[in-house]
């Protein structure tokens, strides 16, 4: 758990983080977030003691860090930035390793963190242990940037802006392997961004700081629907409100169960149903494309949704591939249920308060 009170920051007498007051539970991943120069890097750097506190208190676990020596501060918080800062002439395994390294670890014991993490991130040992970092991808890198923040199994995770500098694509699936850690590990995470999509699909808890002062701090739905104040309301934005709502819904949210389809011949007019492989995959829908309503329609792997994808990304993918329904399908690729626009409109089987 890490508590904030009273927390400010004054250069010249100006406070730039200002008497800034939050607590964060174990396991949640909180975001800072705000415009340019609100305070969010001298919030987060505070934390770590990389910038000193002029006033306040910051404690984790209930130690006041101001009084924890420096060494023992960075084992128990671990950090992660934009440019990685990872050491150009050691290879990877060398720059994860830099923690343990530090503590003295034994080698083997090493070594097995190593592949660990390495195993966490999706980067295989045997290409990447030797590598150095101007042989990697910006997205590589900032992989073992953060396996390396995560070495020494900190307490907390802090991370600034650590996707900043990577191609739009290359940043969604960073998120995506980022949210997939977060709840493999569950670490807590204080987060620093200015990209708000970023902060709702991340998010448990955003705290919205602006001119160094806490304007909100919530989960990211209250958030979205009971906005402290105007600032709050046009920082989150308001053109594609419904969307970001669904970004926070999941498909297993919507889950209906699907209709069997049993013969390629549909029994009434625009009826849908599925018809499954003999392992129980979904191979053909039967109805339900937008443009030909009675049409029998291969499944594409494209189409397929899993209970854990944003409701957003279903709709996304209704949307594209003009069919009114997906299939849902478990880790083995079964068909365990369908979601579709109806229960997007809300118009069937929507779930209780859903987007209230
Ligand atoms: N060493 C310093 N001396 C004086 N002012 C500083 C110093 N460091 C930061 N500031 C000011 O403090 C304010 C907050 O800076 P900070 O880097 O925390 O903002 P931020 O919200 O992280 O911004 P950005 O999103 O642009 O990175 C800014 O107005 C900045 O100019």
């Amino acid at each position: 758990m890490i508590e904030l009170k009273g927390l400010t920051k004054r250069y010249a007498g100006k406070s730039v983080v200002d008497d800034i007051s939050l607590t964060l539970e174990d396991g949640e991943f909180g975001v800072l977030i705000g415009p340019s120069g609100c305070g969010k890097s001298t919030t987060l750097k505070m934390i770590n003691r990389l910038i000193p506190a002029s006033g306040g208190q910051i404690l984790l676990n209930g130690d006041d860090v101001a009084d924890l020596p420096v060494e023992q501060l960075r084992r128990r918080i671990g950090y992660a930035i934009q440019s990685t800062g990872l050491f150009p002439h050691w290879d990877v395994a060398r720059n994860i390793a830099t923690v343990p390294q530090l503590l003295k670890w034994p080698k083997s014991r090493i070594d097995d963190r190593v592949d660990e993490l390495m195993a966490l991130f999706h980067l295989d040992p045997a290409e990447f242990r030797g590598k150095y970092p101007h042989q990697l991808s910006g997205g590589q890198a900032q992989r073992v940037g953060v396996a390396r923040a995560l070495a020494a199994d900190p307490e907390v995770l802090l991370m600034d802006e650590p996707f900043g500098a990577v191609d739009p694509l290359t940043r969604e699936v960073l998120q995506a392997e980022m949210k997939r850690v977060h709840q493999q590990t569950g670490k807590t995470i204080v987060f620093v961004t200015h990209d708000m999509d970023e902060a709702l699909s991340l998010a448990t808890r955003i705290a919205l700081l602006n001119q160094g002062r806490l304007v909100q701090y919530d989960r990211p739905i209250e958030l979205m629907v009971e906005p402290a104040d105007d600032f709050v309301r046009e920082f989150i934005g308001q053109a594609d409100l419904g969307l970001k709502l669904l970004s926070r819904r999941w498909v297993h949210q919507y889950q209906r169960e699907a209709r069997l389809q049993q013969t390629e011949t549909l029994d009434s007019l625009h009826a849908h149903g599925w018809l499954i492989d003999d392992q129980g995959r979904p191979s053909a829908l039967a109805g339900a494309r937008l443009d030909d309503a009675d049409a029998i329609t291969r499944v594409k792997p494209e189409w397929i949704a899993t209970p854990e994808m944003s409701m957003k990304e279903a709709l996304s993918r209704m949307v594209w591939y003009r069919v009114m329904v997906l299939p849902v399908v478990d880790d083995a690729g079964k068909l365990i249920g369908e979601v579709g626009m109806q229960g997007v409109m809300g118009m069937q089987d929507e779930p209780e308060g859903a987007l209230s």
